[in-house]
């Protein structure tokens, strides 16, 4: 397929606009188990999305400026975030465990990006600055191995995480964001004060997890975005 397919052009196409001045278009998008489970007991990666839910997540990371995972995803998965489609530029995450990310051998996003065969772009980590001397060790050895570390300005420190994190990446340029969790970043996207997120995007795989699975939480239903689900898989 060459082109994205037309119900996610049509689904987007609102972000051809202006963005809001404080913060990109943002997309929410996961997959999850008949029973809310994003992972696997102890957070193994699961593959909940079949070949279109898959085909329709990299062409939604083409259509999109960034991507955000939140740390423990990229420590726990250590994804690629790139696309068979096209490229991506992806945050980690907006704290200090995210500088632990920093071994191209073994950090996907960064190996991606040095081999500068366009598998993938330049890996931003979003960080706030720590009083810990460690942790501008930990930034120099990221950035040497190719990630940039932005840091949240103090100016917008007052502010809760996710919109101090949005305004941040919308000063930098980046005008629409997919999202893609894990589980502590969905909940804090839904549980977002401000209103921050423009379309939830959620597949649903025919498969049972149990109790021991990763869920997210939805700390109050006052999301009024609409909803869209993707269940063939
Ligand atoms: N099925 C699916 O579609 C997906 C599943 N997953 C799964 O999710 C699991 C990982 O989820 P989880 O462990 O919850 O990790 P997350 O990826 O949600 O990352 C959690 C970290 O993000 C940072 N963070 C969380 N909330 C905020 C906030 N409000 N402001 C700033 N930073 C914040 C913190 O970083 P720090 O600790 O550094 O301060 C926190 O530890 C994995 O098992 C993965 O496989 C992940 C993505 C998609
Ligand atoms: N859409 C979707 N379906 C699933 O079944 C998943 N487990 C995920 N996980 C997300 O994708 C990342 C892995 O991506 P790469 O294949 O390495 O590019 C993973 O880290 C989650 O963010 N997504």
């Amino acid at each position: 397929m060459t082109a994205a397919p037309e119900y996610l052009t049509s689904l987007l196409a609102s972000y051809a606009r202006e963005p809001p001045k404080t913060r990109p278009f943002v997309t929410l998008t996961f997959a999850q188990s008949l029973d809310g489970k994003i992972a696997g007991t102890a957070g193994k990666q699961l593959a909940l999305s079949g070949h279109e839910s898959l085909v329709m997540t990299h062409w939604l990371r083409t259509l999109h400026d960034a991507i955000l995972v939140g740390s423990g995803t990229a420590l726990n998965d250590d994804p690629q975030l790139n696309s068979a489609l096209a490229f991506t530029l992806a945050f980690l995450s907006t704290s200090k465990r995210a500088l632990d990310y920093g071994c191209p051998q073994r950090a996907k996003l960064l190996r991606n990006y040095a081999l500068g065969s366009g598998a993938g772009r330049q890996p931003w980590v979003v960080s706030r600055r720590d009083a810990d001397p460690e942790w501008e060790t930990r930034r120099q050895a990221l950035e040497k191995a190719g990630a940039r570390v932005l840091v949240l300005p103090a100016e917008l420190e007052s502010r809760s995480s996710i919109a101090a994190l949005l305004s941040l990446l919308r000063t930098e340029g980046i005008r629409s964001l997919m999202v893609e969790g894990g589980a502590q970043i969905i909940t804090a996207f839904f549980g977002a004060s401000d209103t921050c997120v423009d379309t939830v995007l959620i597949t649903t795989a025919p498969v049972l997890i149990g109790a021991s699975g990763v869920s997210y939480k939805v700390p109050e239903v006052r999301f009024t975005s609409p909803l869209f689900f993707f269940s063939p898989h």
